[in-house]
């Protein structure tokens, strides 16, 4: 690919860009705020995100995300889900002709309930054939320190999907493809919270059976809802449903998994926020839209709506895990 830009300089829009530049792609790096883009130009670190990781000295970064679009085939979105609308309206007008959207968000947005390929159709006015995302099991910390593990890249267009393929293809990064953006963009979006519900479970002292049961039945839910929306139930077998689901749940790396456990200790959602030291855990900012969506689509997610309450505030981390172990009982 000729040229890529990667906007949002967190710990996966910097990894990913690390992974573009191993693979020999040229790639800018927009950083909303100028020290950082400083750091990975001149030092090849990003000590706020990435505080252990030697980037590569080809890895160009600029806070100017006019500079980093410009002779772009593909932009990449590392943006928190909730906050992609508002800064792709700002760069609409800068985007490339023709170019590859690729969208690395995990999450759902509050309010339209539109999933983060369908926000950035709506923006921009591509059609859906323009639009990729990149899902699987890839908790940035380890891929930055170059641990083998594989991802999905999901695009309409087949084509397309292969050229971001090649163009993010490493020694330890396997991108597979598929055309089934619904199901891998779900399976991304609803892992964080099952995440949260596990991370939960840990904080309340529960052991490896609540943890498979939790994940077993998060995926039973992911699924439905997936496939009421138009997924291929296979995708939910694979890197993008199951794949990231197990990663998430079961790694201390996962900031969703850790705000969980700060939620079962039974600090509120301020305290575990501070916790989390800033980072997004986009299960709770995405699990009332995913449930919502559930909802409307006439689809049973006890767990979904169990976190959702317990982020509401509504109910206690243990009151709604009594909740869920007493639900009526039922074929599997
Ligand atoms: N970190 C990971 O391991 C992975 C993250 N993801 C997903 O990627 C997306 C981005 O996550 P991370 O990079 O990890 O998040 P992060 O919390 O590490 O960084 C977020 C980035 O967005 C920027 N940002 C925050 N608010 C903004 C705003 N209003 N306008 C412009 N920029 C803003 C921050 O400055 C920062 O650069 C999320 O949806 C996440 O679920 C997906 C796979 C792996
Ligand atoms: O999406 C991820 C791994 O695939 C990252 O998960 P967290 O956002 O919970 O850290």
């Amino acid at each position: 690919m000729r040229r890529v830009a990667v906007l949002g300089a967190g710990s996966w829009g910097t990894t990913f860009a690390k992974v573009l530049a191993d693979a020999g792609t040229p790639v800018t790096l927009w950083a909303r705020r100028a020290e950082v883009a400083e750091a990975v130009a001149r030092e090849h670190r990003n000590p706020e995100y990435l505080p252990d990781v030697t980037l590569p000295a080809e890895l160009a970064a600029t806070a100017d995300a006019d500079e980093a679009l410009a002779g772009a085939e593909a932009v990449v979105l590392a943006l928190p889900a909730q906050r992609l609308r508002e800064n792709l309206e700002h760069w609409r007008p800068h985007l490339p002709e023709g170019v590859t959207l690729v969208s690395l968000a995990k999450g759902v947005e509050r309010g339209t309930l539109l999933r983060m390929s369908e926000v950035i159709c709506q923006v921009t006015d591509a059609g859906a054939d323009r639009v990729a995302v990149v899902s699987g099991p890839n908790l940035a910390g380890e891929i930055a320190a170059e641990q083998p593990t594989a991802t999905v890249v999901a695009c309409r267009d087949h084509d397309r999907a292969v050229a971001v393929q090649h163009a993010c293809s490493t020694g330890y990064f396997k991108p597979y493809t598929n055309t089934d953006v619904v199901g891998c963009e779900l399976g991304g979006a609803c892992k964080n919270v099952i995440a949260l519900a596990c991370g939960t479970a840990v904080g309340l002292g529960y052991g490896d059976n609540t943890m498979a049961s939790l994940i077993t039945r998060g995926l039973a839910e992911i699924s439905r809802l997936a496939v009421a929306l138009g997924a291929e139930p296979l995708t939910l077998a694979g890197l993008a449903g199951m794949g990231d689901l197990v990663a998430t749940c079961s790694s201390p790396l996962s900031r969703n998994r850790r705000f969980g456990e700060a939620l079962g200790r039974g600090m509120s959602v301020a305290e575990a926020e501070e916790a989390n030291h800033g980072q997004v855990a986009e299960g709770v900012k995405s699990c009332d839209a995913i449930s919502e969506l559930a909802r409307r689509h006439g689809v049973d997610t006890p767990i979904v709506d169990a976190v959702r309450r317990v982020c509401d505030g509504e109910v206690s981390a243990k009151e709604v895990g009594d909740e869920l172990i007493n639900r009526e009982l039922k074929v599997e």
